[in-house]
């Protein structure tokens, strides 16, 4: 059956909802897999997520494959007249690719069942505060454990018709970071009455990017991140409480406790010297994507077979829940390549929407393969 894979694109695209808020996003995924012939379908609720369950003609096996769901906390600049419907919020990250994706090769493998049984998962909070990890723990998921995984993320920097993977490691270890600032505020011409948060939230940041510098090993590849840094009331007033929010990425998963045990010291120095109380949330933290070389090579071998272009991807410091999923099971992720001007979490995202049939290809062609 034809269907225009391009306008469900759209309409996903205009109700970006963020991660455990995605209502519509669930409602309106739902409607389009009640379209389809339902005789080998189940389909589970989970939160806000979704399993469904296509029975293959034997059944021997399952095979999964996952697409994230979520939006991002950002204002969209793109010029879209499809452009999102809810202020402040935008697929900047591509999930609306990903699920239009996922609902083409599901309707495929629905329409053309394969020998065996495909899994595909919807799932929540992928930006955070994550959906991979306790969507593995339901009873939905115990009972139809996939016994491979697959998924892709779009990649703005690779032109449309290529996808890229690697064997081994992929994307790195993450840890979130909240930092609240607790001092006394005051008035601009009194600082030395004050203990000011604006300048111990600076202080923190500057000292921060130090650890990277001076206490990982220059061979363990870290980076970290500050987003967000929220202080003071009017250009006046010294600001009694700054927040800031940030995120640190690691190939070694060994290396985030490190830099924690690193954050926590520089807390106690920031307090004594600034004279303040602060409260640090490292939040959800995401372990690393470590593609199975084997499945990653009969991927290979699968797209080859298609109009595809496949080639070697290069390590990203990019986090992906999807991790937990390969920590348990044998998979891989990759990339498929939409041609963006402007890359991941930007305002003006704008993925080519040929790349969606290419992903349909792509995918399908190794459920077939796998
Ligand atoms: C592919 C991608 O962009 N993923 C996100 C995942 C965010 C993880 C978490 N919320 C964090 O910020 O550490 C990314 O930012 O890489």
């Amino acid at each position: 059956m034809e269907r225009d894979w391009i306008q469900v694109r759209r309409d996903l695209h205009q109700i970006p909802e963020i991660g455990y808020q995605e209502y519509k996003t669930q409602a309106y995924l739902q409607s389009m897999i009640d379209r389809l012939p339902q005789e080998h379908l189940h389909v589970e609720k989970w939160k806000t997520g979704l399993f469904v369950l296509v029975k293959g003609i034997e059944g021997n096996r399952i095979i999964g494959y996952r697409a994230d769901i979520d939006g991002l906390p950002i204002k969209e600049e793109t010029g879209y007249d499809f452009a999102s419907n809810h202020e402040g919020y935008m697929h900047a990250c591509g999930h609306d690719v990903h699920m239009t994706v996922a609902l083409g090769a599901l309707t495929e493998v629905v329409e053309n069942r394969l020998k065996d049984d495909v899994l595909f998962i919807f799932q929540p909070a992928e930006e955070g505060p994550g959906g991979a990890e306790p969507m593995q723990t339901s009873d939905f998921f115990q009972h139809h454990r996939p016994d491979v995984i697959f998924a892709l993320h779009i990649d703005p920097s690779l032109p449309v018709g290529t996808v890229a993977t690697k064997p081994g490691i992929l994307f790195g270890n993450t840890s979130e970071l909240f930092i609240d600032f607790y001092g006394k505020g005051g008035h601009a011409a009194y600082p030395h009455q004050t203990s000011d948060m604006l300048m111990a939230a600076s202080a923190f940041n500057m000292q921060l990017q130090q650890l990277v510098a001076r206490v990982t090993d220059p061979l363990s590849e870290a980076v970290v991140t500050l987003g967000k840094m929220v202080a003071g009331t009017a250009g006046n007033i010294i600001a009694e409480y700054a927040r800031i929010e940030g995120t640190m990425r690691t190939l070694d998963p060994k290396v985030i406790p490190l830099l924690r045990e690193h954050i926590q010291s520089l807390l106690a120095g920031i307090e004594e010297r600034y004279h303040c109380r602060t409260a640090v949330d490292f939040g959800a933290s995401y372990y690393m994507v470590d593609n199975d070389s084997a499945s990653v090579k009969r991927f290979k071998a699968a797209v080859e077979n298609t109009s595809v272009h496949y080639q070697e991807a290069p390590i990203s410091m990019a986090g992906e829940d999807f991790g937990y999923f390969l920590k348990n099971i044998p998979g891989f992720m990759f990339w498929l390549g939409v041609e963006s001007p402007y890359g991941l979490h930007h305002s003006k995202l704008q993925p080519r929407e040929e790349a969606i049939q290419v992903g349909i290809e792509a995918v399908t062609a190794t459920l077939e393969k796998l």
